[in-house]
């Protein structure tokens, strides 16, 4: 009997808020025939992300054909977690359903322990690397977020570096507002710490060409650096505009380098080396005045080290849950179809609770909460 071919697994990798997540539920609405199984990992007690991504793809046979596994709370990367290995091994054991693994690390986790244990007989019989993909917010590497300074900035910069380090493909996001000269300036920053980049791709509003991110095999034992497709960067939308200067936003990296070997002593868990690295769940029993609220999320990342803060309310004026996502100080309170989806199937929001995560480095959480309590006139602990 011919062995079965290995499952491809494309991993994606990006620090916090840059959009793998709205990458990924692109994707699956895109797949077209192709039957995808997504781990989600997410640095929080309460897992936010599996539940948006269940909510667009458990419509007609979407459920079949897209399978997703949660890792919530604790789990930095999934090197040292029992319930990878099982995961991937009871995937393989459903190889004719399975198209593609899609590996979602969390945004403060490093690619290379899941390379690594790809890289196990156990896992290496089954299952091949595909590509690594490395979302980007343009527009905070613009504006110097991810640049050394503060000792919560070095933090931030170390790790944004060392997610791109491992990347093949570094997809620049967020980029709907931006200019063809930021493109190429963004496209310097990113070369200045990615040199192994092979590709560089452009996601308007974390919509990627399904083609730019999977199948693209390079890290197939015998393909050779010059063998991979040259795929000129594309500017998606109606009349999809090839960028002008090509030549300079290829993501061609003529590094001669064949397929990446990963060597197994790379770092696992950054934070090990690094526990400033902190998440707490603050709670709320009363309706939110939303407005008001979204100031005080702003507000808190401006006055403590908050980097990201994910979760639902219920505010005075909507009757159904609210999803709030915030990025630094960029905060946004809705409700899409997607979510309402989601925050129907979600146990967590169907009392009158509302609950935030908050992730970021040496935060205090009784400074947050009093900032919440105080500017929102209700109480959360
Ligand atoms: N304007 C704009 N916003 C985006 C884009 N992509 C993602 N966002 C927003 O950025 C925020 C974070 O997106 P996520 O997809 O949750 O980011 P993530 O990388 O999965 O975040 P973590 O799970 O914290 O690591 C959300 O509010 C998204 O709606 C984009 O291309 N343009």
């Amino acid at each position: 009997m011919t062995p079965a071919q290995p499952i491809p697994v494309t991993i994606v990798t990006g620090f916090l808020g840059a959009g793998k997540t709205t990458l990924l539920r692109s994707l699956v609405q895109r797949r077209q025939t192709r039957r995808l199984a997504l781990l989600i990992n997410e640095f929080g007690e309460v897992t936010i992300d599996g539940d948006l991504m269940r909510a667009v793809s458990n419509s007609g046979d979407d459920a079949e054909h897209v399978r997703i596994h949660d890792f919530s709370y604790g789990l930095i990367a999934y090197g040292d977690d029992e319930r990878f290995v099982p995961t991937m091994l009871a995937l393989a054991a459903r190889r004719a359903q399975v198209d593609h693994v899609l590996i979602e690390t969390s945004g403060l986790a490093l690619p290379t322990a899941v390379m690594e244990s790809l890289q196990t007989p156990e896992l290496a019989a089954h299952f091949i690397l595909d590509a690594t993909l490395a979302v980007v917010d343009t527009p905070l590497l613009l504006d110097d977020r991810f640049a050394q300074g503060s000792s919560t900035d070095n933090a931030v910069a170390d790790m944004f570096g060392r997610q791109l380090e491992y990347a093949d493909v570094v997809v620049l996001n967020k980029i709907d507002d931006l200019s063809e000269g930021q493109l190429l300036d963004a496209e310097q920053r990113v070369r200045a710490c990615a040199p192994n980049v092979r590709f560089l791709e452009l996601a308007y509003k974390a919509q990627l060409d399904i083609r730019l991110a999977l199948g693209l095999r390079l890290h197939q034992p015998t393909l050779q650096a010059h063998q991979h497709t040259y795929t000129h960067v594309r500017m998606p939308g109606v009349d999809a505009s090839v960028l002008a200067d090509q030549g300079r936003l290829n993501g061609h990296a003529h590094s001669g380098l064949g397929a990446h070997s990963h060597g197994l002593a790379t770092h696992k868990h950054f934070h090990e080396q690094d526990p400033g690295w902190l998440s707490f769940t603050l709670r709320s029993q009363s309706p939110q005045p939303a407005d008001k609220l979204k100031q005080a999320i702003a507000e808190a990342a401006k006055s403590e080290p908050i980097l990201r803060t994910k979760g639902f309310v219920r505010t005075l004026e909507g009757k159904r849950p609210q999803l709030v996502q915030g990025v630094r100080t960029r905060v946004t309170i809705n409700l899409d179809a997607a979510d309402a989806a989601n925050a129907a199937a979600n146990e967590a929001v169907e009392t009158d609770k509302s609950e935030l995560v908050f992730i970021g480095y040496h935060p205090s959480r009784s400074k947050v909460a009093a900032l919440l309590s105080e500017l929102t006139g209700t109480n959360w602990k």
